[in-house]
């Protein structure tokens, strides 16, 4: 089997590379290239490791036609392009927490830096001018803390004001009243947060909610000698507004790490007193980057090497203990979803996806999305698991999962039901031996079928000799039979026959198959 290649397009930590190749894949460390340049050789690569530099556009995605993974080693992806990413079927992994520590860290840093004017008194004194009176700080002890965003990185900057004795009030929609209790802070709204800040330390991702969330209007709400600190994204902040804020002294000090636009070569904040800045250096401590690199490269390469994936967004997650459980699950789900997707076509408005008995023991999640890209391969070739429930929102299919924990006539059984304008039909297959998938029920008619490469499916009026008859024909037709199975609804009533043959049926002979006596549907199909 041909290894994973893999390309690591930031810079980071050597552990990263070690890890893809001791888990087998080839691994390519090219850093440094524009984006003409990374497409040109994307094409090569299953999986792309990057930091915060490489901007995955749709561009470079087009251009990445054998790409399956993107993993970033940190937290923030607003450098990808996700939901290009996801049409694609391409997985998006991030390392939500290697980083946080660090990160929380940094923000205190820069909040003990603008109390204390370290920067500036560092430039005065190493220029020879002990300045003893010009710098007179403020302690941090006693004073408010405003969190905006107290997720993971928030609630641990909480957790060291607390021990700094600050008080912490936090503005965070989605915090739980227990969650703020839980991590020692006072829930407020952005108004009140604003107003009772000494300090502000913003913590949130960049949304179109977050964009400008210190707008000039809400920067002139905050309390006069505020000081704020920025390390979570560029674009939360009005850069302009906080110039002129700096330059009447409401604004006491700030500090960004991030900016608008990175890299920052240039800005009006540059040279502003008590303004302080880092280049994106958030994420940048011998131990994070070890850990996110460490991370990233387990992460992807389990997923190229077995299938298992941990912190996508946007696809759900399948450890490597549940990969080869889920495998034939996979498997069967596909081939249930090709079989109606090939025998009612674009036409299914509505689908069930049921699982029974050990089947429902497992996540169901990578089975649907299975069913769905299955169902969906009939009218599109890029589909796969990871674009298949988004491309089935998109065509605005309505999607039902049903779990029945105890066993039927089968220990387990994965059940397709699809709604069309001609009503509801159903297909059902389970798993024997091995974990090989089988066909057990089509359209209620119990039959039991291998669906693999070439088939014919044959509805008929059940009657002596039909056999002989559609045998006759493949055999004049130099077609070759592998199997054969039949099913029936009653004795002389409507009869199902599934052959699966050796090479594909052309349209002359599926036409003279119709014509057979007692046939009512003739459809070539087609399995992976
Ligand atoms: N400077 C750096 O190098 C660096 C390093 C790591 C992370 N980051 C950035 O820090 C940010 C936070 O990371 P995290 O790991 O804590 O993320 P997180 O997802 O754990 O927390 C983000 C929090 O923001 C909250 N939030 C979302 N919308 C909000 C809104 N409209 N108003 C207020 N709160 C809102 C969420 O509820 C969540 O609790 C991310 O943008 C990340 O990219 C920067
Ligand atoms: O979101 C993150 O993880 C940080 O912004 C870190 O970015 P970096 O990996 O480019 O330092």
């Amino acid at each position: 089997m041909t290894k994973p290649k893999v390309l690591i397009s930031d810079k980071m930590d050597p552990n990263a590379a070690r890890i893809f190749a001791e888990m087998g894949c080839d691994v390519d460390v090219i850093t440094g290239k524009t984006p003409e340049e990374l497409k040109a050789i994307i094409g090569q690569y299953d999986g792309l490791a990057i930091r915060s530099s490489t901007k995955v556009t749709k561009d470079i995605l087009e251009a990445a036609t054998n790409l399956k993974v993107i993993g970033r080693a940190g937290i923030g992806v607003d450098n990808v392009d996700i939901p290009a990413a996801s049409a694609q079927g391409v997985v998006v992994m991030n390392t939500p927490f290697g980083n946080s520590i660090t990160t929380a860290e940094h923000a205190i840093a820069l909040m003990f830096a603008l109390a204390r004017q370290l920067p500036e008194a560092d430039l005065s004194t190493q220029a020879g001018k002990w300045e003893k009176n010009r710098f007179m700080g403020v302690e941090v002890t006693g004073k408010t803390l405003g969190l905006i965003g107290a997720g993971n990185i928030g609630s641990i900057v909480a957790s060291r004001a607390l021990g700094l004795r600050m008080k912490v009030v936090a503005y965070d929609p989605f915090l739980t009243p227990e969650r703020a209790i839980e991590i020692g802070v006072e829930k407020a709204d952005l108004d009140t947060l604003l107003a009772k800040a000494d300090f502000i330390t913003l913590h949130t991702p960049l949304t179109s909610e977050t964009r400008n969330i210190l707008s000039r209007e809400n920067l002139a709400k905050t309390k006069k000698g505020v000081r704020i600190v920025n390390c979570a994204r560029g674009g939360l902040i009005d850069e302009a507004a906080l110039k002129d804020l700096l330059d009447s002294g409401h604004v006491a000090g700030a500090a960004l790490d991030v900016f608008e636009t990175e890299p920052a070569k240039e800005s009006p904040l540059f040279g502003t007193p008590n303004f302080i800045c880092t280049p994106h250096l958030g994420a940048s401590t011998t131990e994070a980057q070890v850990n996110v690199a460490l991370q990233v490269a387990e992460q992807m390469a389990e997923f190229l090497t077995t299938g298992g994936v941990t912190n996508a967004l946007n696809m759900p997650s399948l450890s490597a203990e549940e990969a080869p459980k889920l495998k034939p699950y996979m498997a069967l789900a596909e081939k249930l979803g090709a079989l109606v997707g090939q025998l009612v076509g674009d036409s299914v408005k509505k689908i069930a996806i049921e699982v029974e008995g050990a089947a429902a023991q497992l996540n169901q999640k990578p089975i649907t999305a299975a069913v769905l890209a299955g169902l969906m391969k009939q009218y599109s070739q890029t589909v796969n698991m990871v674009n298949a429930p988004f491309l089935a929102k998109e065509r605005g299919l309505d999607v039902r999962e049903v779990r029945h924990e105890r066993e039927g006539e089968y220990r387990t059984l994965v059940r397709v039901t699809v709604g069309t304008d001609e009503g509801e039909k159903a297909v059902a297959g389970t798993l024997f031996g091995n974990g090989q998938p089988r066909l057990v029920e089509i359209f209620d008619i119990a039959v039991e079928a291998d669906l693999d490469g070439d088939m014919l499916y044959i509805v008929n009026t059940d009657a002596p000799g039909f056999i002989g008859s559609i045998g006759t024909l493949l055999g004049q037709s130099n077609i070759n039979i592998g199997t054969f199975h039949l099913g029936r609804r009653q004795a002389g009533g409507e009869a199902v026959l599934l052959l699966s043959v050796d090479s594909p049926v052309s349209d002359e002979v599926l036409a003279k198959a119709k014509t057979l006596n007692g046939v009512r549907l003739v459809k070539a199909l087609k399995f992976a």
